[in-house]
């Protein structure tokens, strides 16, 4: 579809929102604010937002799917009348979006709640979004305070997703003989399992936990798709980009000092480093166009987490254009660290040897303001509902490979990424 199709397309979707940001008072547990029914969250930290309701949503798929929802994006937050007290990065309009990894298939999404909760360094304040001029926002803050406390899950049971162990394992295999064989560089295979629980799932549950165990992690959830991150595909705040970049896992043990020498392998190993090599490149060399100035620090350092640590490379940029976060975090999609190289032909192999819809598992998910400021994650460690049945879900992990990797060292690195969401899910 063309630029010009998608504006005329959008035209008459677009509805007429009334926003109002106003101080609270300082709100240090966001996560006792979170939805019991549909919650929207970004949380890291203490910091973020939770979002309840939704004022408007567009849902979109295909290959146009970023330039659909930047466009719809724009357009909304022109025709809105906002009232805004504070007028800093995720205050007034704020949509919340979640991408499918694939062109097809997929469904992607950008949601404005008719609530939200934001906050930074220390102060809290209320967006609320309606068709109408809406109530103040200070009434609105002690309405969202649950009634009810969370309710832990009730007996779910794990199964295996579109493949077995063993199946993901010969995969792997298929993998790495495509890559000795000289027909890609890496590529990032993915599983998934099924969990089936004897009651929906009341998300605040999880992202409790997921918040609370993985604090360097962004918390998200977006329309039925939450997790915790570690991985920041992009940031844009006031002209400056940020990304972090991860590529190169090794399993924790129990034992501090065994996992201090294992960091040190990590940070050795050359296997690791070429992985971690293909991903930094491809996001240094999509932001390129769009910066005056990248910084990129020559060696990786070791991230931490309580169930893996990854080599790791903060890159910072200014920004040279006009684009929004959302329109970077696009050209950054798919980066290395979750497709491969080249990116093309690692598509192709993903789509041929993990036999199933990664759904927006892989994709960008996070948040923009009107200003375009925006945080855009990497849909890591996460699990999505099921459209239609709420007791079952999906859980994905997966691991880059190339020419060296071992099969059966990927999936056992691949449990260990599932750790934090089964975890998550049980009481
Ligand atoms: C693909 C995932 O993680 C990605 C792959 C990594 C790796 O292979 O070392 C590390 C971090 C992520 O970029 C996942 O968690 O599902």
């Amino acid at each position: 579809m063309t630029e010009s199709a998608i504006r005329d397309d959008l035209a008459d979707r677009v509805p007429r929102l009334v926003a109002r940001t106003t101080q609270v008072p300082d709100e240090p547990d966001l996560l006792a604010l979170l939805a019991v029914h549909n919650p929207t969250a970004w949380i890291r930290r203490g910091e973020g937002f939770v979002g309840h309701g939704e004022a408007a949503r567009l849902e979109v798929a295909g290959p146009d799917r970023f330039a659909i929802a930047s466009r719809w994006w724009s357009q909304l937050t022109a025709a809105a009348a906002v009232r805004d007290d504070i007028q800093e990065p995720g205050t007034g309009l704020v949509a919340f979006g979640s991408f499918a990894f694939a062109d097809v298939p997929g469904h992607s999404t950008l949601v404005v709640p008719e609530v939200v909760v934001g906050r930074r360094a220390g102060r809290t304040w209320v967006t609320t979004v309606s068709a109408e001029p809406s109530l103040p926002s200070t009434s609105a803050l002690g309405r969202l305070r649950a009634t009810t406390p969370p309710c832990p899950p009730r007996g779910v049971t794990f199964a295996d997703g579109a493949l077995t162990g063993a199946g993901w394992s010969a995969a792997v295999a298929e993998a790495v003989r495509r890559i000795q064989a000289g027909q890609l560089d890496k590529v990032v295979l993915a599983r998934d399992l099924l969990a089936v629980a004897k009651a929906p799932i009341d998300l605040r549950w999880p992202l409790r936990r997921l918040a609370e165990r993985y604090p360097v992690c962004w918390t998200y959830a977006v329309r039925g798709l939450f997790g915790a991150t570690p991985e920041m595909l992009v940031r844009l705040e006031n002209g400056l980009v940020t990304s972090r970049v991860l590529a190169g896992t090794i399993r924790r043990s129990d034992d501090d000092a065994h996992d201090l020498a294992l960091a040190a392998s990590l940070a050795r190993s050359s296997k690791d480093l070429e992985e971690h090599e293909y991903a930094v490149r491809s996001v240094a060399e999509a932001l390129a166009p769009h910066c005056s100035s990248i910084n990129v620090p020559e060696s990786p350092f070791v991230l931490h987490l309580p169930n893996v640590m990854h080599l790791a490379t903060d890159l910072a940029g200014v920004l040279k254009d006009s684009s929004t976060s959302l329109e970077l975090a696009a050209a950054l999609h798919p980066s290395a660290a979750v497709c491969g190289t080249p990116t093309s032909v690692a598509l192709q192999v993903i789509g041929e040897l993990e036999r199933m819809d990664r759904g927006r598992y892989a994709g960008p998910v996070g948040w923009i303001d009107a200003a375009g400021n925006g945080e855009w994650g990497i849909a890591l460690r996460c699990a999505q509902v099921d459209d239609h049945d709420p007791t079952r879900l999906r859980l994905f992990a997966g691991c880059g490979i190339v020419a060296d990797s071992i099969p059966e060292a990927e999936l056992a690195e691949a449990q260990a990424k599932l750790v934090p969401i089964r975890d998550a899910l049980s009481p």
